[in-house]
């Protein structure tokens, strides 16, 4: 997408105390489903709180192209009117999806069982990202998909009118190939079914329901999920209103306990159980983080974070059982982990080396770059906190959490942390730079 191809390269210089009161943008799992859901539903959806970053962007327009009416009015609600399940139009262009993999595989999901073809393609970052992991299940139902490079994008799409309904257990723990195989199930008859190991985010079952869909969800033995539905379904139009992304708070949140005299409240939080695991974390490593104002609201449950950065971290053992309720976070808990006394050792991050970038690999190679300990042993990342240097310029390969995540880590380090290109961040936390210069952050622009 356009921002992504002029580098922006920015520093952060440390800070003395973060201080305010502030409100992160809407919640980016939710926005796209809003959109999309609100899409394949007979009558108008009002959103409000909708992120406005180029990822969720890049889907109202995949969902415009698909034959939707999707249209922000001037007090930012947005209001989409649906074409029905069953009914999206061939679009007569190729489909951009930018750098979001969400979107581009829940996007699958919905056109496999139509009798349309939509071709796909995205930014030099997504068109490296497997989309195997969604075309395999999704050629079950009878879908058939052509893609570069064994399952890269650009990829086409041929959809079925003839879908065969799947039981499919994922191979590995992810929201969005979750996602993709229920949303196929909406135009298939009979009943569609996903088991999972490893319970991940379930934003897709509540808000199917939310839509009208009858969405069963039951715990198995082992602690996983199995979640069907039964197609052919028409959804509802909803109105919906987005809570703010716990993973865009999660950069505030950090940045305020690393500064000793830090105290920031971070309002309206999306508190959902499968999204906290950097919440709980951080309150193991002795974080000073309190929940207020707790409450459901439009579904989930919202509340307001209060931090200080009064007590000192400390190293733990993050279990790989977790990392599905914070699989975006740890860039970040890394730079938490930099300033704890001692070594945090993080387990299970293989998905981590098929996000927007390898981000095992971007994570090592920026604590490197500012002198932090660290080592990688399997899929497990151990970091030695300390005093932290700083100094180096890090590679962000157009990831807008590695963007960020060093750019919180600058805020407390001997010398200045620049990171190459902060363009990325607009992908999902257009007002990063706003929000934390308003909370006290400085930074400036970096040479390249
Ligand atoms: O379903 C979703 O909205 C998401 C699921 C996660 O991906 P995986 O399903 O690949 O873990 C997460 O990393 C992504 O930012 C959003
Ligand atoms: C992994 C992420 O998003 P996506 O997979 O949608 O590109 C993310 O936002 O950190």
């Amino acid at each position: 997408m356009s921002s992504s191809q002029t580098k922006r390269p920015l520093q952060s210089l440390k800070s003395r105390a973060l201080n305010g009161d502030i409100r992160v943008p809407g919640d980016k799992s939710i926005s796209h489903r809003s959109l999309m859901f609100g899409g394949l539903a007979i009558g108008e959806t009002k959103i409000t709180g909708l992120l406005e970053g180029e990822d969720v962007l890049a889907t109202a327009d995949a969902m415009r192209k698909l034959g939707a009416t999707v249209i922000r009015d001037d007090q930012g609600t947005w209001h989409v009117t649906g074409v029905g399940v069953g009914a999206l139009r061939e679009p007569d262009s190729v489909i951009d999806m930018g750098n979001a993999g969400t979107g581009m595989r829940l996007m699958a999901g919905i056109v496999a069982t139509h009798p349309i073809t939509t071709f796909f393609t995205g930014d030099a970052s997504l068109c490296k990202r497997p989309m195997g992991r969604v075309a395999d299940p999704l050629a079950e139902f009878g879908a058939q998909f052509i893609t570069r490079d064994r399952g890269r994008p650009p990829m086409a799409v041929i959809g079925t009118d003839e879908a065969k309904p799947v039981t499919y257990t994922l191979p590995m723990a992810s929201a969005q190939v979750k996602s993709a195989v229920l949303l196929a199930g909406l135009n298939t008859a009979g009943t569609t079914t996903v088991i999972e190991p490893i319970p991940s985010r379930d934003h897709t079952e509540r808000m199917l329901r939310h839509f009208g869909v009858d969405v069963d969800v039951s715990i198995n033995d082992d602690g996983g999920r199995t979640v069907s539905l039964t197609g052919p379904v028409q959804m509802t139009a909803a109105d919906i209103v987005v809570p703010t992304d716990p993973s865009s708070a999660a950069f505030p949140l950090v940045a305020a306990l690393i500064n000793p005299e830090s105290h920031v409240t971070i309002r309206d939080v999306c508190l959902n159980p499968l999204r906290t695991g950097l919440i709980t974390t951080l309150i193991e490593m002795g974080g000073d983080i309190t929940i207020t104002n707790e409450r459901e609201e439009a579904g989930e449950t919202i509340g307001d974070l209060v931090v200080t950065g009064k007590s000192r971290l400390t190293g733990i053992v993050v279990p790989a059982e977790r990392a599905p309720s914070m699989i975006d976070e740890y860039p970040v808990l890394a730079v938490a982990a930099a300033y704890a006394q001692g070594e945090t050792r993080m387990c299970g991050l293989e998905e981590l080396r098929v996000k927007e970038s390898d981000r095992l690999a971007a994570v090592a190679a920026g604590l490197a770059a500012n002198g932090v300990v660290h080592r990688i042993e399997g899929d497990d990342l151990i970091v030695t906190g300390g005093d932290v240097p700083g100094g180096g310029m890090v590679e962000t390969h157009l990831d807008h959490r590695i963007a960020m995540s060093f750019l919180v880590l600058g805020l407390g380090a001997n010398d200045p942390v620049a990171v190459d290109d902060a363009s990325p961040i607009t992908t999902s936390f257009p007002s990063f730079e706003s929000l934390m210069r308003e909370l006290g952050a400085n930074f400036a622009p970096a040479g390249s």
